[in-house]
């Protein structure tokens, strides 16, 4: 077993975890994502990075204790590194659309404008947590009733906040971005790379130190 789990069930988060050249795990946390009532956007993605980083931890020695190599290595520190990501235009919180209307409705609020996505990541073990949170503005072009009926029908939007996927189809509808590609697609490299660092988690098979 390796000395970090990624707490995370998305694709996208595995392949930017893994172009890190780092040995991981992977183990899905099933979390609660309601918001709060009153919580503030950067509050809540802060929380759910955490949380599933938490859920994954304390699942942990139960699923250590399942081969006989774990049980060799269970003396070692485990990290689990846990990440959420949220659109949010005008103070709203857009999560992965439920529905088709769902998805139309966040279309319109993206539709000609910029807006702000959030990424949080938090890096938990049982003595340390290490986290932050990346802020990315992107501007959509302005996107007509049948561009967004086509888009819907790519089958792409459903798994992703905001309902769109920067790195795939959606790519066309992008004016401009400030901040970080990789924060969007759901992991910010450069972020994670340093809380992996503070963690003595070696990158680039052991090849790389970031100070
Ligand atoms: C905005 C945007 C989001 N996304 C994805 C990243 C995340 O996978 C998803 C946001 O939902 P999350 O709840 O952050 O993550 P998840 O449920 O997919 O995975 P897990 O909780 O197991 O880690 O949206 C893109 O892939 N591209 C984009 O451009």
């Amino acid at each position: 077993m390796a000395q970090l789990i990624l707490a995370s069930q998305s694709p996208r988060r595995q392949e930017l975890l893994a172009s890190l050249g780092v040995e991981f795990d992977i183990f899905a946390a099933d979390i609660d994502e309601s918001v709060l009532p009153q919580e503030q956007a950067e509050a809540y993605v802060q929380r759910l990075a955490l949380e599933k980083a938490k859920a994954v931890l304390a699942a942990a020695p139960t699923f250590k204790q399942t081969t006989e190599q774990a049980l060799e290595q269970s003396t070692e520190q485990r990290w689990v590194l846990g990440s959420d990501t949220a659109v949010v235009v005008d103070g709203k919180i857009l999560g992965k659309p439920v529905d088709q209307d769902d998805f139309y409705s966040m279309m319109q609020l993206l539709s000609g404008r910029s807006h702000c996505v959030l990424t949080a990541i938090a890096l938990v073990s049982n003595h340390h947590v290490y986290s932050d949170c990346v802020s990315t503005e992107v501007c959509f072009s302005h996107l007509t009733e049948s561009q967004i009926k086509a888009y819907w029908h790519t089958g792409e939007p459903l798994d992703k906040a905001g309902g769109y996927g920067i790195q795939g189809l959606a790519s066309v509808f992008i004016e401009q971005i400030t901040g970080s590609y990789s924060a969007v697609v759901g992991l910010p490299i450069h972020q994670t790379a340093k809380l992996l660092t503070q963690a003595d988690i070696p990158l680039w098979h052991g090849e790389l130190q970031l100070t």
